[in-house]
């Protein structure tokens, strides 16, 4: 048996030393063995925590996958093992952390989502999608927009969404008769969609038309904001965080889709709690509440997508507040 085998059978037999013998003698953190599993994966999917703690400090990825895409983490909690789900949640927390700090020091941050905003759209009944055949929104998210314009149009006053899309969250938002209204889309054709269809024409409906962040010195304060944009990434949301003090007034309540990682359930839990810590640096409290979404999601649903962007039976809904209001 060479050294990667033999460490794969250390980690499934919860011997530490053994572990650590053979990691000292060059063994590979890394390897897969011929089912596509390595080291650390065992471990998890077995609950030893003390093995997967010392293989992670030896290098080990914690963002491996197996052929079926399941990573240690995934192992962990799908066989309720407590301590080991600890410790890799931690891990997947603390790299990613790191990684955010680096990204932030190096990407200028000025690029994002051009190429899609430049592309061709196509709007069909069921979903807006980009001439690469991925879905920009679709409508089984409906159930979830109309729960999202519930938690930020709970305190009334005037509401800014981030994003028209489809404009489900929009048509939820326009049923609780907001004060005003105003609607943040950068895309050109869902623009001058969203004239043609009558939006622009209501009476407690701005628009601004352009990316976020090159509207920021045209928008206000308000008292409910949802943000779900397209073509960006996490970095993204972050930058836009770091406006909320300025753009949520003291009691608002700010929500955003959460399709963080939407295709795997552990790494979805990592950023669930990554984007909460991150809020709570900023002074806001993160509640996410759970909604059952395995019924609207059938094969059919995703025929002709090339993404699919969601494949977890529960929506983490989140509902953001001042640590100040929710005490
Ligand atoms: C996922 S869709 C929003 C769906 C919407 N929540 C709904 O209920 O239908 C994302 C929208 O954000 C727009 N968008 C993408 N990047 C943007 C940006 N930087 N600023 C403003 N809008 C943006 C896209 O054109 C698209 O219409």
């Amino acid at each position: 048996m060479d050294e990667g085998e033999q460490l794969c059978e250390a980690a499934r037999n919860g011997d530490a030393d053994k572990v650590k013998i053979l990691i000292d003698s060059g063994a590979d953190v890394r390897f897969f063995d011929g089912d596509g599993l390595t080291p650390l994966m065992h471990a998890a999917k077995l609950g030893h925590a003390e093995v997967v703690k010392i293989l992670l400090s030896a290098g080990a990825p914690w963002n491996a996958l197996s052929p079926s895409n399941v990573s240690a983490g995934d192992f962990a909690m799908e066989a309720g093992h407590q301590e080991a789900f600890e410790v890799l949640l931690n891990a997947g927390i603390q790299a990613e952390l790191v990684l955010s700090t680096i990204a932030r020091k190096t990407s200028k941050n000025d690029n994002s989502g051009k190429d899609y905003l430049e592309d061709r759209v196509s709007f069909s009944e069921d979903k807006l999608m980009d001439s690469d055949s991925k879905a920009v929104m679709m409508a089984w998210e409906k159930p979830l927009m109309e729960a999202h314009a519930k938690a930020v149009c709970s305190g009334g006053g005037h509401i800014l969404n981030i994003g028209f899309g489809m404009g489900l969250v929009d048509t939820a938002i326009q049923q609780y008769k907001p004060v005003m209204h105003t609607i943040v889309e950068a895309h050109p054709e869902v623009y001058q969609r969203m004239l043609r269809t009558g939006w622009g024409e209501k009476d407690n409906v701005k628009i601004v038309f352009g990316r976020w962040q090159d509207v920021l010195p045209q928008l206000e304060s308000y008292d409910g904001i949802f943000f779900d944009t397209y073509g960006e990434y996490y970095e993204d949301l972050r930058e836009f965080h770091q406006h909320l003090p300025a753009l949520l007034k003291p009691s608002g309540i700010y929500s955003f889709f959460n399709g963080l990682c939407g295709s795997n359930a552990f790494f979805h839990v990592v950023y669930c709690h990554l984007v909460s810590l991150e809020l709570e640096k900023l002074g806001y409290s993160t509640q996410l509440i759970p909604l059952p979404v395995k019924d609207c999601l059938g094969e059919e649903v995703w025929e002709g997508v090339k993404h699919r962007y969601w494949q977890l039976d529960t929506y983490y809904l989140p509902v953001c507040q001042s640590e100040e209001d929710s005490e």
